[in-house]
């Protein structure tokens, strides 16, 4: 069993760094930690980058999970390869320019480059955000998966997440006492379906969507609220179509109480409020 300790960044391809960088400080609010020609580290919460922009095919996404020990490195591999995944070790150069001590990588069912990573690196320096948008930190992401059920074999039999809810076929899923992690949404393509941050408040939720409306940024879905995680939400589109969401309020689970739950496939399933999804593989 693979054990996931939770989700430490997220790696992007992008067709101008410039235009996403200024998305990522002057919308998105996160902090620049590390800038070359060609690349940008980007900061959210104490870790030294939770996003990491580069010159690329912005269909190349990366989502890098955190694991404990060299040690479960290896046998992470191990385990990879006995079920026919092609795994990758990462170069000292590569850990270095993650700052991580080590990291495997290999390709989920549907597709996506996943990183497992071995002590990614926080910073002492306190995290200064480049606008006041209330984030608390990188959170969790939703991935594409063409095969729902097939994909929720793969991360609660080979790994160790949990199911805290299904809408329909889609689960969200815990690999830690937050609500979720990742949710897989159904698609025809592999990928990643949107990025997460956590922020402060309600009013923080509201101040942004009132900001980026003043920005002509499109608005996805919300505001609004998941009667799932119970979080208040806002996912809007940022550069090369990639979808972000703030949200606020996302519950914790007590291992030994909690129960899964099945939601219908219907829109009060996705929003509380009576919003509507424009959400890639969950509109309404
Ligand atoms: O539309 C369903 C989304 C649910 C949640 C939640 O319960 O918080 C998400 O944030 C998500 O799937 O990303
Ligand atoms: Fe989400």
């Amino acid at each position: 069993m693979i054990e996931l300790l939770d989700v430490c960044y997220v790696r992007l391809g992008t067709k101008d760094i410039q235009t996403s960088t200024d998305f990522a400080t002057r919308i998105l609010g996160l902090e620049v930690s590390e800038s070359s020609r060609n690349s940008r580290h980007l900061r959210s919460d104490e870790r030294g980058h939770t996003l990491y922009y580069h010159d690329g095919d912005p269909n190349d996404h990366v989502v890098g999970f955190e694991i404990s020990s060299n040690d479960d490195l290896d046998s992470a591999a191990a385990t990879l390869e006995a079920i026919g995944n092609e795994v990758y070790r990462g170069t000292r150069d590569e850990c270095d320019s993650r700052h991580v001590r080590d990291f495997i990588s290999f390709r989920e069912p549907s597709g996506l480059k996943i990183e497992l990573v071995v002590r990614p690196e926080v910073l002492g320096k306190r995290h200064f955000p480049s606008r006041d948008a209330g984030i608390s930190g990188f959170s969790h992401v939703g991935i594409f998966s063409q095969d729902c059920q097939r994909d929720e074999q793969f991360w609660t039999q080979v790994c160790n997440a949990r199911v805290s809810d299904r809408i329909g076929d889609v689960p969200l899923l815990r690999v830690n006492e937050i609500h979720h992690t990742l949710a897989l949404v159904p698609s025809q393509r592999g990928g990643l379906q949107h990025i997460n941050h956590q922020v402060d408040s309600t009013d923080d939720v509201m101040r942004s969507y009132h900001l980026l409306k003043e920005h002509n940024v499109p608005i996805v879905f919300g505001p609004g609220r998941h009667p799932t995680s119970g979080a208040r939400f806002l996912y809007f589109q940022g550069p090369d179509g990639m979808t972000f969401e703030y949200s606020v309020g996302v519950s914790e689970v007590d291992e030994e109480t909690y129960r899964e739950r099945q939601f219908g496939f219907e829109p009060f399933s996705l929003c509380m409020w009576g919003a509507k999804s424009n959400l890639d593989g969950l509109e309404n």
